[in-house]
């Protein structure tokens, strides 16, 4: 049997006030979105009218402000700024505190997040060797009935327990975006988290890859999700719709994942040369519930089975009501 599709809503800590995100939060959950999502920065993709409060001391509020939805990170680099063990504490405190509604999601990176606070940024597979060693921390602490001793290559735990445990571990997305990424999703994460991309490379490259890491581990690849970020905007003016996803559009240009660029001023400036057909190609225009579906459905082909749906619409409230039209149909 094919995987329950599930509709989350990715609440922007970088594009929206805290209290504004908490309120999108609460209708999101009113108009039916299963889960909600919240980006973890330091520094944020766009510098005019931006924002980019702390994560963690949101998602607590946001736990407590609702009642059913799934709430996690999408997504925490464990590995510089923070602490892979600090990291272990937050997420079971939240699931201790809030059963089965917590998860976080993990990858090994931005410059902007890391660099203005560490002044280091290593190379992509050194950070992906980094993510793999924090996450094997994490996992020692989550399942540790006794203190853990740990000398790795980059981190060291002496003793270390974790007190406040919850009752089960909590689920841990690993964000694959290149093909050795998706692999390693497959083998140390309990689901995958993408980014949005061409649904041929989600299809054929990097959905592959992840089922391969995950089955040379030995787990059963249809029981992970296949989660994806992806930004969307609805207008019923076409035009309009397009230019509300400009604050997102830095992260179509990949050198932002590759070099030391770490200032919001910079990111915005390559994020304003970015043209409307390569946002319209890689990201959801819509003008009504109908071209949201058949957007869904593009992707749902591809094999996502979680969506975490970015509100860039002119009018946000307008970007959430609409999906009382629009999960109904995208459900299985
Ligand atoms: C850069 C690619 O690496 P990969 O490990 O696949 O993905 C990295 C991302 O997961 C992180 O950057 C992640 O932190 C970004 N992110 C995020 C990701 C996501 O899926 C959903 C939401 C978010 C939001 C978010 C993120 N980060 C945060 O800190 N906070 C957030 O809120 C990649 O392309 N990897 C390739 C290999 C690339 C490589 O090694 N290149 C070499 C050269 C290789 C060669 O040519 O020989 C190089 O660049 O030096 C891969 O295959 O994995
Ligand atoms: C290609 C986009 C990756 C996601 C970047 C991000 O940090 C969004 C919150």
């Amino acid at each position: 049997m094919d995987m329950e599709t599930k509709v989350g809503y990715f609440a922007s800590l970088e594009q929206y006030k805290p209290r504004d995100a908490l309120e999108q939060t609460v209708r999101a959950e009113n108009v039916g979105f299963d889960s909600v999502w919240a980006d973890d920065h330091f520094h944020p993709w766009y510098h005019t009218n931006a924002q980019s409060a702390q994560a963690w001391a949101w998602m607590g509020a946001a736990l407590e402000a609702t009642k059913r939805v799934f709430i996690s990170t999408c997504i925490t680099c464990p590995i510089m700024r923070y602490n892979p063990a600090i990291v272990a504490q937050t997420f079971a405190t939240l699931r201790q505190m809030y059963p089965g509604r917590v998860g976080v999601a993990i990858g090994a990176g931005e410059a902007m997040n890391e660099v203005p606070v560490t002044g280091e940024w290593p190379s992509v597979p050194e950070r992906q060797d980094m993510t793999v060693e924090a996450i094997g921390v994490m996992r020692q602490l989550w399942g540790g009935q006794e203190p853990v001793t740990f000398k790795g290559k980059y981190y060291t735990l002496d003793k270390a327990f974790l007190y406040t445990k919850p009752d089960d571990e909590v689920p841990l997305y690993f964000s694959g975006m290149g093909p050795k990424g998706a692999r390693l999703a497959g083998k140390y994460g309990d689901h995958l988290m993408t980014v949005a991309a061409d649904p041929s490379v989600l299809k054929n490259v990097t959905i592959p890859n992840f089922v391969k890491g995950a089955a040379d581990s030995g787990k059963d690849p249809s029981k992970m999700e296949r989660a994806m970020l992806i930004w969307y905007s609805v207008d019923p003016d076409y035009e309009k719709a397009i230019e509300g996803l400009r604050f997102w559009a830095g992260c179509l240009v990949p050198a932002m994942f590759k070099y030391k660029v770490y200032d919001s001023k910079e990111v915005e400036v390559h994020a304003n040369l970015v043209g409307h057909d390569m946002m319209k190609e890689n990201y959801m225009v819509a003008t009504d519930a109908e071209d949201l579906i058949k957007e869904i459905e593009r992707f749902k082909a591809a094999g996502i089975t979680h969506f975490c749906l970015g509100n860039s619409s002119p009018d946000v409230n307008l970007g959430i009501d609409v999906f009382k039209d629009v999960i109904p149909h995208v459900k299985n």
